[in-house]
């Protein structure tokens, strides 16, 4: 770990180094966006952005409050297409392939990119058939079952907590435990990404602590995604940082912007653009 004294004043953010550091110089693209606006009926609540995300890398996005970023995670796996009226414009490769192309299935879209929300929110199931469900849908058979529950649970840092109970109701778990089982979960169907939206804002610092260094294992062999408000979290867990604010246009019309992409070492100590040191230095936001 190492202590990097954000700019010049306060405050100071703690930045960990993953215990292997990854190699950051080579950014391999799981998503190249390509002036994204998102609109929800006729607002255009994201303008213009321009984003990569690398392969098994964990991207922060940050921001004030209505900025956009969950609306811009919400169209990596396709999930704003369930909200009534919003669209996108411009492009979102996956890979080098347009995600929103005509022939691209977003249910499948939804398997390969999966998502862990804010709040727990387990199936009222026991906890084996949380983790089996989407493996059943997927087809899966009796037989392989087990032990893909397993592999997913001891991935997701759970297995010595419910090997012994897996037929007790999800809901009987802790926050932090449900939110390990929809991570779980998430990786059951052997996705290739994993999006999270404020993962750890409904727990306490021990699960919160618990979540964090599953992610940095989890990044050895997925590409995350996570959203948070928390800037020492940000710091904390992702290798690269994207920061966004909400900017009135000509017309006095709020739009999400993303104003900073890049390292997230370079983000918190050396910012380019002075919204960002702002922002991280507490002056705004
Ligand atoms: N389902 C929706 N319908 C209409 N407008 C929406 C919807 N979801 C979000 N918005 C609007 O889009 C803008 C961006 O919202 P979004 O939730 O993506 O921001 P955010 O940065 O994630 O905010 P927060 O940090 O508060 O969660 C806001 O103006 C919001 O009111």
């Amino acid at each position: 770990m190492t202590e990097v004294g954000a700019m010049s004043s306060q405050p100071h953010v703690t930045i960990h180094q993953p215990e292997v550091p990854r190699n950051l110089a080579a950014l391999d693209p799981v998503f190249t966006v390509q002036g994204l606006d998102v609109f929800y009926g006729d607002y255009k609540a994201v303008r213009d952005v321009d984003l990569t995300i690398g392969r098994k890398e964990i991207t922060a996005m940050i921001g004030p409050s209505g900025c956009g970023k969950s609306t811009v995670l919400r169209c990596f796996n396709r999930m704003n297409d369930l909200i009534p009226g919003a669209r996108i414009d411009g492009k979102i490769l996956y890979h080098d392939e347009d995600l929103y192309g005509d022939h691209v299935d977003p249910i499948e879209v939804r398997r390969r990119i999966g998502m862990v929300f804010q709040k727990p929110n387990p199936f009222p199931k026991s906890i084996y058939d949380n983790i089996a469900y989407g493996p059943r849908v997927n087809g899966h058979k009796r037989g392989d079952l087990d032990s893909v529950v397993e592999r997913a649970l001891t991935q997701a840092a759970l297995w010595d907590e419910v090997k012994d109970k897996l037929k007790a109701s999800a809901l009987s778990l802790s926050g932090g435990q449900q939110q390990r089982l929809c991570i779980a979960r998430a990786i059951a169907v052997q996705p290739e990404v994993i999006l999270m939206d404020e993962p750890c804002s409904a727990l306490d610092p021990i699960a919160t602590t618990k979540i964090e260094d599953l992610m940095q294992e989890l990044a050895k062999d997925y590409t995350i995604v996570i959203v948070t408000h928390n800037m020492q979290q940000a710091a904390r867990v992702s290798d690269r940082t994207a920061f966004f604010t909400a900017e009135v246009d000509e017309a006095g019309v709020r739009h999400g912007r993303l104003v900073e992409f890049d390292e997230t070492n370079r983000i918190f100590t050396n910012p380019a653009d002075k919204r960002t040191e702002d922002y991280i230095t507490g002056r705004f936001g």
